[in-house]
């Protein structure tokens, strides 16, 4: 590969944390990357068996993204030839989709000089994407309490509490975000609204104040999760009982079909990590279990000369 101009990275996120749904999430380590160098002609070159199936045209979602920048800006995109790596598995619920439409935006607002703000970023992706409790992180790194509504986008982004890492389980298959959308009821009681926004409150603000020992109680969700579990074997178990292995609370990530366990990373995770491949076993499933810290930095484009 010849040296890009820049390079744009963007972070995979986990977002609802439980009651949170559309409106709370946090950033991982795993990461979608753009190289992007200008020249005469447009070329899109999706790298790595993750990406295979992804369109290497002007069709590719982070193309599309790059002109959703241009657009923002009432401005042309120049061509360019457009690398792309990602770490983040697609379609399990870790934002990938996310990653790539903020990395997308991002490496299109750097192509054009920077015409857009932090804030024009986000609220043109969390407005395409609906989810901001996925764009936001990915977009400013650690864990992000954000509304959408026709006001705009609005946030409050917190560094993570110390001693606090994530543990989870990717299951090997795919369950698209649409999909595990299209099983959520259209209404809800008054009960439960109170519920998720109680819950979801309690949450926000233990994770401000550092009192993990309210995270597994502030996590409960009667929103999305009960609807979802149909579609992610084991999940009901293990937000049952993974306090017993070691999690300070556990939630589906996104809309699965990976789990999310927060632990104390003074702690071994051990315990944990067999738990879950248990799980993984009795359920017929493979995947893999991955200690991550929360990630901090968000997307990062770097210059080089
Ligand atoms: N790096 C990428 N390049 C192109 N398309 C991508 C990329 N990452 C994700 N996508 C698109 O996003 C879809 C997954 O989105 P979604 O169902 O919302 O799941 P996720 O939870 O991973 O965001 C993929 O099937 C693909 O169409
Ligand atoms: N709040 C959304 C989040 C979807 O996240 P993803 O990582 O699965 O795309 C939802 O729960 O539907």
């Amino acid at each position: 590969m010849t040296t890009p101009a820049f390079t744009v990275r963007a972070p995979a996120s986990s977002a609802n944390l439980g009651p949170g749904f559309d409106s709370l999430g946090l950033s991982v380590p795993l990461f979608t990357t753009l190289h992007v160098t200008p020249q005469a002609t447009t070329e899109i070159v999706p790298r790595g068996e993750e990406l295979a199936a992804t369109p290497a045209d002007e069709s590719n979602y982070i193309y599309q993204a790059m002109r959703l920048a241009a657009r923002r800006a009432r401005r042309d995109l120049p061509p360019a030839r457009i690398e792309i790596e990602t770490e983040v598995p697609l379609a399990r619920g870790l934002g990938s989709s996310a990653a790539a439409l903020v990395a997308g935006v991002v490496a299109g607002n750097e192509l054009l000089g920077r015409p857009l703000r932090d804030e024009d970023v986000l609220d043109v992706t969390a407005r395409e994407e609906g989810h901001p409790d996925n764009v936001a992180p990915a977009l400013f790194g650690g864990i992000v309490i954000a509304t959408l509504d026709k006001l705009g986008t609005h946030y409050v982004r917190l560094d993570p509490p110390a001693n606090l890492g994530v543990t989870v389980l990717i299951p090997d298959f795919e369950l698209s975000t649409s999909k595990a959308r299209a099983v959520l009821p259209k209404e809800y009681s008054r009960a439960d609204a109170v519920h998720a926004l109680s819950h979801a409150a309690l949450l926000a603000a233990s994770l401000s104040v550092g009192r993990l020992d309210l995270l597994r109680h502030a996590m409960q969700d009667y929103i999305h999760q009960i609807w979802r579990a149909p579609l992610v074997p084991g999940l009901s178990d293990i937000l049952e009982d993974a306090h017993r292995f070691g999690a300070l609370g556990a939630a589906l990530s996104g809309a699965g079909p990976t789990v999310l366990c927060f632990h104390d990373t003074r702690e071994p995770t051990l315990p944990l990590h067999e738990y879950l491949h248990g799980v993984m076993n009795r359920n017929g499933l493979t995947g893999r279990v991955l200690d991550l810290p929360i990630d901090t930095a968000g997307t990062v484009v770097t210059r080089h000369s």
